[in-house]
């Protein structure tokens, strides 16, 4: 079988996703990228109920190598991403507070540190029918230099080198958005600043040393 373990990796995955509310009923893909293959999650099929034989193999220019279900409509997003980003896995839900932020702006200000993990602001790719070619080359727009992006009326996608860290993203991304819905339920969310945010880089690159008290 092909990319074995990515196809199992996504099972596991899947599974995450549909126990942490990420996704409902079928909606949500992931992929997983190995050389000019592609593994990726059959089309309506819930996340929770995957097999690794289930997961088709595309190839980088969408024909079908291996497995008897369709594709997930979205595969034409994902091999967009895979042609402009660095990504090796890619993880799209349906998450709440991701779509609520998808539905009412056209990005996501910085307003934790943290949101630099995704590339800072994260954008929102306008709105076009799923599966449509017109949607992948919106999401490789919003992507770029990014970790993550929202969908327009759609939900969010994020990268990584791994479906670990993929998956971690979108975690993270669903966090900021959270914080972000809640903020504004009591006030008005601060934005950091590109100076706060550079400050943070600076820091994480150049860690002040842990004093040692001397014995
Ligand atoms: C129609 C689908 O729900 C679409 O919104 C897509 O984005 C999705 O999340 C699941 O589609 P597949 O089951 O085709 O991967």
């Amino acid at each position: 079988m092909l990319l074995a373990e990515l196809r199992q990796q996504m099972c596991e995955y899947g599974r995450r996703a549909v126990d942490q509310g990420l996704v409902i009923g079928s909606s949500g893909n992931l992929s997983a990228r190995d050389g000019d293959l592609v593994a990726v999650t059959p089309s309506g099929v819930q996340l929770d109920r995957l097999t690794a034989e289930a997961c088709p193999v595309v190839d980088m220019d969408g024909y079908l190598v291996e497995g008897d279900l369709q594709p997930s409509s979205e595969t034409p997003m994902h091999l967009a991403v895979y042609t402009t980003t660095p990504a090796r896995a890619i993880v799209h839900t349906h998450s709440v507070f991701g779509t609520v932020v998808a539905t009412t702006m056209t990005e996501l200000p910085p307003v934790h540190y943290n949101a630099l993990m995704l590339g800072g602001v994260v954008r929102v790719a306008e709105y076009a029918t799923y599966g449509t070619p017109e949607l992948a080359a919106n999401v490789k727009q919003a992507m770029e230099g990014k970790q993550a992006a929202l969908l327009a009326n759609h939900g969010g996608v994020t990268i990584g080198a791994t479906l670990e860290q993929a998956f971690e993203a979108t975690r993270l991304l669903e966090w900021l958005c959270e914080v972000y819905v809640r903020g504004l339920s009591i006030g008005k969310p601060t934005v950091l600043t590109e100076d706060q945010l550079t400050a943070v880089i600076d820091r994480s690159l150049n860690p002040p040393p842990f004093p040692r008290r001397a014995p």
